[in-house]
């Protein structure tokens, strides 16, 4: 497995980092499968495997859960989890405490947090020990205030998220994750900090890039945001064996003699008792 510090110098060495979302064992284990350096068990989960509307309804229980079931697939992956929604915003004292417990009960080898108000415990975490990776551009969580829509693409906005992600370096966050923003903006992000970027419609010059399991794979999702670029089909594969399935319980072509046990045994049969 790759640690923290790794994430540096593949920055440093230009290589870049990739990270795909997972939310179970069988996603984790096709992940590490094919050679991600990091996963994400993102909120999205709310969205794409629980069917909510907005990753807001999500618990921190959920993120547990379903981390849990990511760590036992991807046993060597570099695993990122994703705090919920109303998790760090009450208190600092429940940030924290939330934070450890997602840490500690997941399994995961970082914590990540979206927005800025996160500047004012981050060090608490890392005092901790936990490694904190932000998330900056559109974030998801603030949907009913932003929507879903690209962000920063003002002078000002996008000084302020320049800003933003040196203040979360200084503080020790490990990564940041930026997400629907202008390439350009995303590039100079890049440039000015040491500890990796990881875009998301953000453009080619992050220092790695994240995008959603079942974008990627076409797999139940009703829309796809313009970043995304399909690299499978689930839907047309699972659809079509489905009913295929279907159609041979109809038929009674399944089962078959191979998928049959066929030991005789008669109960009113003394021989076979
Ligand atoms: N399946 C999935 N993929 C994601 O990338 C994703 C999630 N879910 N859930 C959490 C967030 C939400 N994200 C979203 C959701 C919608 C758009 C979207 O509709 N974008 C429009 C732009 C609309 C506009 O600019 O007005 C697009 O066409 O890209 C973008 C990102 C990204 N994240
Ligand atoms: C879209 C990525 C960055 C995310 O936060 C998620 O999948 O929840
Ligand atoms: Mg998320």
């Amino acid at each position: 497995m790759i640690t923290t510090h790794d994430l540096y110098t593949m920055k440093q060495n230009k290589e870049k980092i990739t990270m795909l979302t997972a939310y179970d064992y069988p996603s984790a284990k096709q992940a590490e499968a094919a050679g991600v350096d990091t996963i994400l068990v993102g909120d999205s989960l709310g969205m794409t495997v629980l069917g909510y509307q907005s990753t807001v309804e999500v618990t921190l229980d959920d993120m547990i859960h379903h981390a849990k079931a990511v760590r036992r697939g991807a046993p060597d992956t570099y695993v990122v989890v994703d705090m919920p929604f109303g998790s760090y915003h009450v208190s600092r004292e429940e940030a924290v405490q939330n934070a450890i417990r997602l840490y500690q009960e997941s399994g995961a080898n970082a914590v990540k947090l979206e927005g800025r108000h996160i500047e004012e415990f981050i060090p608490v975490l890392v005092a901790a020990g936990v490694p904190v990776v932000g998330h900056l551009g559109l974030t998801p969580q603030s949907v009913g205030i932003t929507g879903f829509k690209m962000q920063a693409g003002t002078k000002e906005d996008a000084l302020e998220l320049l800003e933003a992600v040196e203040v979360l370096e200084a503080l020790g966050a490990v990564m940041v994750i930026v997400e629907a923003i202008p390439s350009d903006l995303a590039e100079k992000v890049s440039e000015k900090v040491d500890i990796p970027i990881i875009g998301i419609g953000a453009g080619v010059y992050t220092d790695g890039q994240v995008l959603v399991y079942h974008d990627v794979l076409k797999y139940g999702t009703d829309f796809a945001p313009k970043f995304v670029k399909q690299y499978g089909d689930f839907d047309t594969v699972g659809i079509e064996g489905i009913k295929q399935y279907v159609k041979e319980v109809k038929d009674a072509s399944f089962p078959s003699d191979e998928t049959t046990y066929k030991k005789k045994v008669f109960i009113d049969d003394e021989n076979n008792s």
